[in-house]
């Protein structure tokens, strides 16, 4: 999230990285300017703590302002007490009881996917897996966000979904392209009327969609005796008290907030691990054993997947786990001080930005000896005993960590192990042929290729 030249923001912080490590491997901090703002670079546990662990030091950088005609100024982009309460009104939604409601939206969209692919699988042609997840990703969070399917797998060409990359786009240009930054450039710009007309499309869905879905709610609290799916939205307007503590105009901030933060995260994260069980076989087989042993290989083998099955996935998870540790979604987080802070011996000057680079201190070689090689044993159990805490933070950590982690992970279980139970997955791509892209999100330039094959 910081401001970027035109470079590739991953060439300059893999240059970082190797700069950093030989330079300064051990105090995990480094200082700059960038024209009259100060920011350090923090790249090792102990240096991301003070900051990640405090209480104070919640504030994001201005380089989140790119997001606030989109998502207003919603949990991932508030600050102080307006942060505070949100997080306090929206943390009951993540309650696993919910969750556990949600696993029907999960395995009812992998399905779609991977009937989406057979195509693929009959082909047996190298393909760029990426946009198939990605549609996957969107409708499960549509679904859970708003209870209303986009049916994005089945129709890529709806409006929203094109303003929803649109957007994204957009933003990561601004963020990418120093001339796009000021506002009153960037109106000069024909990217402007376009982003005005994705704002204008997605505010209008959340908004019809949250009016629909009032009248919805209210129905259904008549109707108490009816089960019916609850969505996060569902449980904002419960929260609403009738507008007393959220207004309309506050509920539409957190879906879209939703939107944002929970489709092209764990779009991302799904599909390298995906790519990353195509390059290791060994590993996919371990996977492919571990998913036998659950679903055995009787007559029921093809049957849904349960709470159980995926708390029992323990090696996917490692998987998962070390595919996040080397490609991180969020590749950095950025905190603006408000406070004199100290780090490594240092004084760090209230006004400062401090940038978190996740993709470096994932790469740290005190943590993780051969940090470039996907190994999934870091995530066993007994090789996490005595681990720093700060030392794996895909999901941020500390109280300002990210809210959806838990239904992320469940949801990167059914969407894999329902794409692998189907079929086996090989890499066409290099890794060291890929070329990254580190913006909002952290994502391959030209996409991942692969081929599958059908499971006998
Ligand atoms: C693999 C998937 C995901 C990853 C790697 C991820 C990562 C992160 C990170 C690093 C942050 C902190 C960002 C910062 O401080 O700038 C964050 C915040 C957040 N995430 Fe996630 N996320 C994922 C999935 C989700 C999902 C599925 C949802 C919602 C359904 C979600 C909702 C949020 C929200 C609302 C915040 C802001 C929390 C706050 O500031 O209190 N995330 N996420």
């Amino acid at each position: 999230m910081s401001k970027q030249s035109n470079f590739s923001p991953v060439k300059i912080l893999t240059r970082l990285n190797v700069g950093a490590l030989t330079f300064n491997p051990d105090e995990g901090i480094i200082r700059g300017w960038l024209g009259s703002t100060p920011w350090v670079l923090i790249y090792s546990s102990e240096a991301a703590e003070p900051i990640l662990s405090s209480n104070k030091h919640i504030d994001k950088s201005p380089d989140y302002s790119y997001l606030h005609p989109w998502l207003g100024t919603g949990l991932l982009t508030s600050a102080g007490q307006k942060w505070h309460s949100r997080r306090k009104i929206l943390t009951p939604a993540f309650h696993f009881r919910i969750l556990d409601d949600f696993l029907d939206v999960f395995r009812e969209q992998s399905q779609v996917l991977v009937e989406k692919l057979e195509k693929e699988a009959v082909k047996g042609e190298p393909f760029n897996l990426f946009p198939y997840i990605t549609l996957c990703t969107l409708d499960i969070i549509c679904e859970t966000a708003m209870g209303q399917s986009v049916n994005a797998q089945e129709n890529s060409d709806s409006e929203y979904v094109k303003a929803i990359y649109k957007i994204s786009t957009i933003i990561q240009n601004r963020q990418a392209k120093i001339w796009l930054q000021p506002d009153w450039l960037f109106r000069l710009t024909k990217h402007y009327k376009e982003h005005q007309r994705c704002i204008q499309i997605l505010h209008g869905f959340s908004n019809k969609e949250n009016m629909k879905l009032v009248a919805h709610f209210y129905l259904h609290s008549i109707n108490l005796g009816k089960k019916k799916r609850l969505a996060f939205l569902d449980l904002l307007i419960e929260a609403s008290q009738d507008g007393a503590v959220l207004s309309n105009e506050d509920i539409r901030e957190e879906v879209d907030t939703f939107m944002f933060e929970g489709h092209d995260t764990t779009s991302a994260a799904i599909s390298w691990v995906l790519f990353l069980l195509g390059s290791h076989p060994e590993i996919q087989d371990k996977v492919v054993e571990e998913l036998d042993r659950i679903f055995g290989d009787d007559e029921d083998k093809d049957r849904r997947i349960t709470m159980k099955d995926l708390q029992e996935m323990r090696y996917l998870e490692c998987c998962i786990k070390d595919a996040l540790r080397l490609y991180p979604s969020v590749p950095l987080i950025a905190r603006q001080l408000r406070e004199d802070v100290q780090i490594a011996g240092y004084t760090v000057p209230a006004g400062t930005t401090t940038l978190i680079v996740t993709y470096m201190l994932h790469r740290n070689p005190a943590t993780w000896p051969s940090p470039e090689r996907f190994n999934p044993d870091h995530f066993l159990p007994e090789n996490c005993q005595g681990r720093h805490p700060y030392a794996y933070i895909p999901f941020s950590a500390g109280p300002r960590n990210c809210i959806g982690q838990k239904f992320a992970m469940l949801e990167e279980k059914a969407v894999v192990s329902s794409v692998l139970r189907k079929y086996r997955i090989k890499a066409v791509d290099r890794r060291e042929d890929l070329t990254l892209l580190g913006e909002l999100i952290l994502r391959p330039k030209d996409g991942l290729r692969v081929q599958i094959f059908p499971r006998k």
